[in-house]
């Protein structure tokens, strides 16, 4: 497979002084001020095919946005490098701009007070894009996520879901083969999100358009990504199919259990990692090999009336790797 993006031993620290709060500290900062350097991405290297969407995960402060950054050619990175589509990113050259969008669901780059058909015919205008393809993919994309009718309709009186597929047929217009998605279907409620993961599948698809998706929402990344790559505290800490997150971890279930008295938790925690609990309902993490014995101890020993055993879920998994590795 023909290969869209390489990431070599890529680094970026930022430097940024230390600022004490207080008046006799903001003075003394005027003559000596303490230089630190955050390492916010830490020697990372992945490589992504042509046409593959893939989850950029990581929890809070974990380094996604700078690395994004540098991909896009926002940033300019402390060291390593970047090839996209043959092009290194922050030599910006024009026809790199042309091969890439980036949507961000907490940032708008439509006009408030304009129409939205308005702030997408001047990126029309930007990207050079010829007026008959223009008109095809606008006709395609606005019917697709059913807005067609609102291009008209002042961007600031749409509602946020209409306002983000507005944002997407903007970012879509030069028909990119590259795109960065940074949350895309925040603050959207359950239908406009569906609608959102179901056209970013149809643009994938139909235009075999590479994808990097960030997204705390575990649905958008089990719906669209086959593989993840997780970050924490700037170093990759997995890269692989997303389905496989847990076979790369200690085998593990989840048994469940209901009881009909109240139960204290000192009892409970001698059989495994216990999860939830409230007297009435416990989950407990058990090893594999431990299921079958630990349920029977707990069907001898506690007033179970109904238990399930359960794969741990992926996002539990994802969950786990960012605390073994912090
Ligand atoms: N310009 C900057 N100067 C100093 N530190 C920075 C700067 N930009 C980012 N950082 C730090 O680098 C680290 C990584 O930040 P980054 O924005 O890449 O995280 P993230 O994974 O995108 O987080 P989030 O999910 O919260 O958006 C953070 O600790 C952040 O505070």
């Amino acid at each position: 497979m023909k290969s869209a993006i390489e990431v070599r031993h890529l680094v970026k620290n930022f430097e940024y002084y230390k600022k004490e709060i207080g008046m006799r500290q903001s003075l003394k900062n005027l003559f000596f001020r303490e230089k630190l350097v955050k390492e916010a991405v830490n020697n990372v290297s992945f490589s992504i095919a042509e046409g593959e969407v893939v989850g950029f995960l990581g929890p809070n402060g974990a380094g996604k946005s700078t690395t994004l950054k540098m991909l896009s050619g926002i940033l300019h990175p402390t060291s390593g490098s970047v090839n996209v589509f043959g092009y290194t990113p922050w030599e910006r050259k024009k026809q790199f701009k042309q091969i890439f969008s980036i949507v961000m669901g907490q940032k708008s780059q439509l006009w408030p007070d304009l129409p939205a058909g308005e702030s997408i015919f001047l990126n029309k205008c930007i990207y050079q894009v010829p007026d008959a393809d223009y008109r095809r993919t606008l006709d395609e994309l606005s019917e697709l996520l059913d807005v067609k009718e609102l291009l008209g309709v002042q961007v600031r009186r749409l509602s946020f879901g209409e306002r983000m597929k507005m944002e997407l047929i903007a970012s879509l217009i030069h028909k990119p083969k590259l795109m960065f998605l940074d949350e895309p279907t925040i603050g959207l409620d359950i239908i406009s999100q569906r609608a959102v993961r179901n056209f970013l599948k149809y643009y994938n698809e139909q235009y075999r358009a590479t994808v990097i998706l960030t997204s705390h929402y575990m649905r958008d990344i089990e719906d669209l990504c086959p593989r993840a790559i997780l970050i924490n505290s700037g170093t990759i800490v997995y890269d692989g199919e997303l389905k496989k997150i847990n076979t790369h971890q200690d085998e593990k279930k989840l048994i469940k259990l209901h009881f009909s008295e109240y139960t204290t938790l000192e009892l409970l925690k001698e059989f495994g990692d216990v999860k939830e609990f409230d007297g009435f309902y416990a989950e407990i993490e058990v090893k594999k090999e431990e299921v079958r014995v630990s349920m029977q101890h707990f069907l001898y020993r506690f007033p179970v009336v109904d238990f399930t055993i359960e794969e741990l879920t992926i996002e539990e998994g994802i969950a786990k790797l960012y605390r073994g590795s912090a």
